[in-house]
């Protein structure tokens, strides 16, 4: 069986996708697998970042690769930090950092007006010079909480309020999220394209 390659190095997608994509029948390895070195992501939207990834992987492994590139985007902070949601407080900022630099950017900022939503760009290539990428995208609306609640999840996941549920992302059990999120509905969209195109 051809391995797909999942390149990316966040170990909360990866635990997602382990779950998502388990109905594909592929074998999934994450690009760790393959010391693939890090793309330099400098696309502005989400979709080239996640073709750079992709492609990436494609040419380091010469396995078909699938990649997502996400994030949050503000309201009130007209997008931000949108394609940058890895980077808000610096080029190696961790969750807790990035969410300290999204409630500093709110602190004025009431409860009405901080709507936002996650998007997932997930872009599939069958191999580094594939002219005909699957691309999919899905977003998630929700609002940026004034202080983190909940333990799981990752990311921005404690700040992210969720109406249909009425707690954080991150006090929504997995299987939940991976319902509702961006990331379970663009996966879905993926599965649902791979099987038209390729079965
Ligand atoms: O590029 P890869 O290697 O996949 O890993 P990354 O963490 O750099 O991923 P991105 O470049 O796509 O940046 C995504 C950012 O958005 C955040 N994010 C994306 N999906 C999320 C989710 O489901 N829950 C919480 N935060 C999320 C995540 O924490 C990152 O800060
Ligand atoms: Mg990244």
């Amino acid at each position: 069986m051809t391995p797909l390659v999942l390149a990316s190095g966040n170990a909360g997608k990866l635990r997602e996708f382990a779950d998502l994509l388990a109905p594909m029948g592929w074998q999934v390895h994450p690009q760790s697998e393959f010391a693939v070195p890090e793309a330099e992501e400098t696309g502005l939207t989400f979709v080239e970042n996640a073709l750079i990834k992709a492609r990436n992987a494609a040419r380091h492994t010469g396995s078909p690769a699938l990649a997502d590139d996400s994030g949050i985007e503000v309201d009130a902070l007209k997008g931000a930090p949108g394609v940058f949601s890895a980077r808000y407080a610096g080029p190696h900022a961790t969750d807790e950092e990035n969410n300290a630099q999204l409630l500093r950017a709110l602190a004025e900022v009431p409860e009405a007006q901080r709507s936002a939503r996650y998007w997932c760009v997930l872009t599939f290539l069958r191999h580094a010079d594939d002219p005909t990428p699957v691309i999919v995208q899905a977003s998630w609306e929700g609002r940026v909480l004034m202080a983190p609640e909940g333990e799981g999840g990752f990311g921005y996941d404690p700040l992210f309020w969720v109406p249909e549920r009425q707690m954080s992302a991150a006090a929504l059990d997995k299987a939940e999220k991976n319902k509702i999120s961006h990331r379970g509905r663009a996966s879905a969209l993926l599965l649902a394209e791979l099987k038209t195109r390729f079965s």
